[in-house]
């Protein structure tokens, strides 16, 4: 996924801390159990978690999510059609079709504040139903199996950071216009002469397998289904499959794949090349908004077939026998309207943007600096006003971008507006984004921070405004979490690490969110809270785990600002908690 010309990462400025530093901040443990008192105005302890009096997350008292309360995987049924294709090469295929709707605050609520009254809602905008295609058995069983045989023993896949995610790929290109390019190139294996020669014979015969398939099945049956966007403009302007890749997921590294849009293929194929129930649970989702997954029960050789307004991602659950032989390899095509692969992106959601649907006008604002010609001042008043547009209309991801644009956390012009930025998380919150609580969160604390700081200036002890605040951010962190906020995850592990909010020093529950997230950081503090308890096993493991997804890499942290929580720059892992009851405050990671 690209990221859209103006609204780049900001380069964050979080103090790092090595990890000697971090070892010195076990001098504090890190893991103690106990209570601290209720220190919270007006709050009671139970003896076990302390309730501050009169915040609640929905009817829980705000400190008492745990991950058991997220939502278990549910698996895709709706499917409306099964039928059998046939596709001009005289091939019959089977296609299932299924439908996705995206919930945004419109079709949702029905009514909206009043600067979203002056939104231009329109069908297009209330409805999107995005469709997408599943294929049973596009590949043969035993193709499969002779490419999980090439792949199976092969170490050295790249582990260059994901645009998605910031964690290592572990992905091997079989095909792409980029193979082999040293300049500007994050694949250091295919320039690498240890590495080449291997890598050149074994897409040799990744190819012979796979290339077959993209002939007779796969890419007919995408220009025969999409014939506006795959086969009208042209025969220079087919539908191709311009990269061609297969990942891997497996327990111990890398099991999941953040929510997002293709945005950079204008029809995308996803191969699964295990199977659902024996190699893994979950796997690759469909999405109506974040937080609502509903995972695609694929065998090996089944694709699925979309286009970029399909909201998804992977999340691969251990299976439940021999659960550390969990795997899920995938196959992923992602086509470009040009047999030469030049890069039409900038066409793509032109049109549905002018209509005015939100999404588009969100997609499209991440092209516009590619339109051939168009000048700087031009396209960054475009950036802006179809950002604008689209989260008015109810697109979370550009209330997003808006919002860190007023807080200067992405490069704009715009002047530095806490009220507004605050006002635009809050549009995000109304479209289901986890992204607008982890904003409103950040704000508070840092609000928090600062009236700690002036009371301590003045030795005033009224805690009061700064618990109330830090309340409130908390359960804003727990809203995000249930909608699957690996950030917010993380940094409820803080909260039960250092007792916000509960008083309540809880490692185990930490521990438990730290690993939840399944963010490298989380691991890493989970491993040295087993560490600081005796548990030398759990540390190793939990150590090699943060390692396997991008711990101590010296581009981790880099990644990490650049795509936060899932494809969005602008925002910082460590948020500005002030100091805890017992004088600690959480480490900067
Ligand atoms: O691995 C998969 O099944 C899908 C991965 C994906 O969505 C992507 O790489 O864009
Ligand atoms: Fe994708």
């Amino acid at each position: 996924m690209k990221l859209s010309l103006l609204f780049q990462a900001a380069c964050f400025t979080t103090t790092s801390i090595s990890l000697n530093q971090l070892h010195g901040a076990q001098a504090q443990p890190l893991l103690v159990e106990g209570d601290l008192g209720c220190l919270n105005d007006g709050g009671t302890s139970d003896g076990d978690t302390c309730r501050p009096a009169s915040s609640t997350t929905g009817d829980k008292p705000v400190g008492s999510l745990l991950p058991s309360h997220l939502p278990e995987p549910v698996v895709f049924t709706n499917f409306v059609e099964n039928t059998t294709v046939s596709l001009s090469n005289g091939r019959e295929v089977p296609v299932s079709t299924g439908t996705v709707t995206q919930i945004n605050q419109f079709a949702n609520s029905g009514s909206s504040s009043s600067t979203l009254n002056s939104a231009t809602a329109n069908s297009e905008s209330i409805n999107l139903a995005t469709e997408f295609s599943v294929l049973p058995q596009a590949l043969s069983r035993s193709s499969v199996d002779n490419v999980l045989s090439i792949l199976q023993d092969y170490q050295y896949l790249d582990e260059d950071p994901d645009t998605v995610d910031g964690m290592p790929t572990y992905e091997i290109f079989v095909d792409s216009p980029d193979l082999y390019q040293r300049q500007g190139n994050n694949k250091v294996r295919d320039s690498d002469p240890n590495f080449l020669p291997y890598r050149i014979q074994l897409r040799e015969k990744l190819q012979a397998i796979l290339q077959p398939y993209l002939t007779t099945v796969l890419t007919t049956f995408v220009q025969q289904h999409y014939p506006d966007a795959c086969s009208n403009k042209g025969p220079s302007r087919a539908c191709t499959p311009c990269y061609s890749l297969i990942r891997r997921y497996r327990h111990g590294d890398r099991v999941s794949h953040a929510t997002h849009h293709d945005g950079h293929a204008i029809v995308t194929v996803v191969v699964s090349l295990s199977d659902y129930g024996l190699d893994y649970r979950g796997g690759l989702y469909v999405s109506t908004g974040f937080g609502q997954h509903e995972f695609m029960a694929l065998k090996k050789g089944d694709a699925v077939v979309h286009q970029s307004t399909l909201l998804h991602g992977v999340k691969v659950y251990d299976k439940l026998e021999r659960p550390e032989t969990t795997q899920r390899w995938s196959w992923i095509l992602w086509y470009r309207d040009s047999t030469a692969c030049a890069d039409y992106s900038y066409e793509w959601f032109a049109d549905c943007a002018q209509r005015g649907s939100p999404l588009c006008q969100q997609l499209h604002s991440t092209k516009v600096g590619s339109v051939p010609g168009i000048d700087a001042k031009d396209a960054y008043n475009q950036v802006l006003d179809l950002n604008f547009a689209a989260a008015r209309g109810g697109a979370g991801g550009s209330a997003i971008k808006v919002a860190r644009a007023y807080l200067q956390q992405l490069p704009s012009r715009l002047e530095f507006d806490q009220t507004k930025a605050a006002e635009f998380f809050q549009m995000a919150i109304q479209s289901h984004h986890p992204d607008g609580h982890y904003g409103m969160a950040h704000l508070l604390l840092a609000q928090a921070q600062l009236q700690q700081q002036q009371q301590q200036q003045s030795s005033d002890n009224n805690m009061y405004y700064q618990d109330a605040l830090v309340v409130q951010a908390v359960a804003h962190l727990e809203s995000a979490a249930q909608l699957g906020h690996v950030y917010s995850q993380f940094n409820l592990g803080m909260v039960h690490t250092y007792g916000y909010v509960t008083g309540h020093i809880n490692g185990t529950l930490a521990a438990s969110w730290f690993i939840t997230s399944g963010l490298p950081e989380g691991y890493y503090v989970a491993a040295q809270q087993a560490k600081a308890v005796g548990d030398r096993e759990r540390y190793a493991q939990l150590g090699q785990r943060a390692h396997a997804l991008g711990f101590m890499a010296p581009w981790r942290k880099q990644a990490r600002q650049h795509t936060g929580s899932g494809g969005a720059a602008g925002v910082d892992l460590n948020l500005p908690w002030p100091t805890a009851m017992d004088g600690r405050q959480p480490p900067k990671l």
